[in-house]
C-alpha cells in the first residue's frame, strides 16, 4: 500500500515480457527478489484500442508480418493472468495492471488487485476514468504528457466520480527520457497543488538516479519499467532497467528513506558525549 512511510516501487513490467509468460513469471520472481513491492503489466482490448487499419499495417516482427500480429502476440488472457496472479499471491508480491479501454477495467477487475493504474494515454478520456472510478478501486494515476490545466481537469473528473487517487504519478512521457525533459521540482509542484493527494514518480530513463532523487523529493511510489535485458527487442526495453540494477533502486530507496527521516531537530542520545568533549562552553 501507498503510505507516507515507505516509498511502494512498482516493476512495470508492462510488455517487456515480449508476450513470454515464462518470460514474464521470471520477471516477476527477479522483481521480488529485488525487493519490490508490485509488479505492473498492461492490459488491451486490442479490437477497442487499435484501428482495423492499424491492426493490417505491415509492420515485421517475430509473430507475423503486420502491427496486429505484434499487439496479438504481446497480448495476455485469463489463462496468462491466472498464473500471474498464482505466482504473485505466492510470492507474496502485489499486482496489477493499467487498463487501455474499459473491457480490459472489467477484465481486471475479476482479480483481487489493490490498484487499477491510469496511464499517462489515457489522462484525456473522460468516459474511461468515470468507468475506472466507478469500480471503486483505487487508481494510481499518471501525468505523462500533460500541464497543469490538463492535470487538474483530470483530478476533478476521476474526483467527481468518486474515484480514490492512491497516488499521483509525475512522469514524462518519452522513451527513454532524457535528463532535461524529467523535470523532477514537478514532484514539488504537483506536492503543492494537489496537498490531499499521495505524489508518485514513473520514470522512463535509463538509469536510476532520477529515481532516488523523486523519492528524496519526495515522491511516495516510484514506478520504473524492467527488462531481463535492456538488448531485447520491444519499444519499452531501452528504458527499463535491467533487474540487478532494479536490487540495487530497491536498496538506495530503502537507504535514502532512512537518511531523509522525519524532519523533526532534534539533539541525539549519540550526540551527547561527542558534545561534552567539543563543546568548550554551555553559556546559552
Ligand atoms: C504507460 C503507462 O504508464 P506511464 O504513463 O506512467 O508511463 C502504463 O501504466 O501503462
Amino acid at each position: 500500500m501507498i503510505t507516507a512511510g515507505s516509498c511502494y516501487v512498482v516493476a512495470e513490467i508492462g510488455i517487456n515480457h515480449n508476450g513470454d509468460l515464462g518470460k514474464a513469471l521470471t520477471m516477476i520472481r527477479a522483481a521480488a527478489a529485488a525487493g519490490c513491492d508490485a509488479v505492473k503489466f498492461q492490459k488491451r482490448t486490442l479490437d477497442v484500442v487499435y484501428s482495423a487499419e492499424e491492426m493490417a499495417r505491415p509492420r515485421e516482427n517475430v509473430f507475423g508480418p503486420t502491427n496486429g500480429d505484434l499487439k496479438r502476440g504481446l497480448e495476455f488472457g485469463a489463462e496468462a493472468y491466472d498464473e500471474i496472479d498464482a505466482l504473485c499471491r505466492e510470492l507474496e508480491v502485489e499486482w496489477f495492471a493499467s487498463p487501455w479501454d474499459e473491457a480490459s477495467v472489467d477484465f481486471l477487475m475479476g482479480y483481487d488487485t489493490p490498484y487499477l493504474k491510469v496511464a499517462s494515454a489515457m489522462l484525456t478520456d473522460r468516459d474511461f476514468l468515470a468507468h475506472c472510478a466507478a469500480t471503486g478501486r483505487p487508481l494510481l494515476v499518471s501525468t505523462g504528457m500533460a500541464d497543469m490545466p490538463l492535470i487538474e481537469k483530470a483530478v476533478a473528473a476521476l474526483e467527481g466520480a468518486g474515484a480514490t487517487i492512491a497516488c499521483l504519478y509525475h512522469c514524462t512521457s518519452t522513451y527513454p527520457c532524457r535528463d532535461e525533459d524529467l523535470n523532477l521540482l514537478g514532484i514539488t509542484t504537483l506536492k503543492a497543488r494537489f496537498p490531499h493527494l499521495p505524489i508518485g514518480y514513473s520514470g522512463h530513463e535509463t538509469d536510476y538516479l532520477p529515481s532516488l532523487a523523486a523519492v528524496a523529493l519526495g515522491a511516495l511510489s516510484v514506478e520504473r519499467h524492467v527488462t531481463l535485458s535492456r538488448a531485447d527487442w520491444g519499444s519499452d526495453q531501452k528504458a527499463s532497467l535491467e533487474m540487478a540494477e532494479v536490487a540495487e533502486m530497491v536498496d538506495g530507496i530503502r537507504r535514502l528513506q532512512t537518511c531523509l527521516g522525519d524532519g523533526v531537530i532534534r539533539f541525539l542520545d549519540e550526540e551527547k558525549p561527542i558534545a561534552e568533549k567539543l563543546r568548550r562552553k554551555v553559556t546559552l
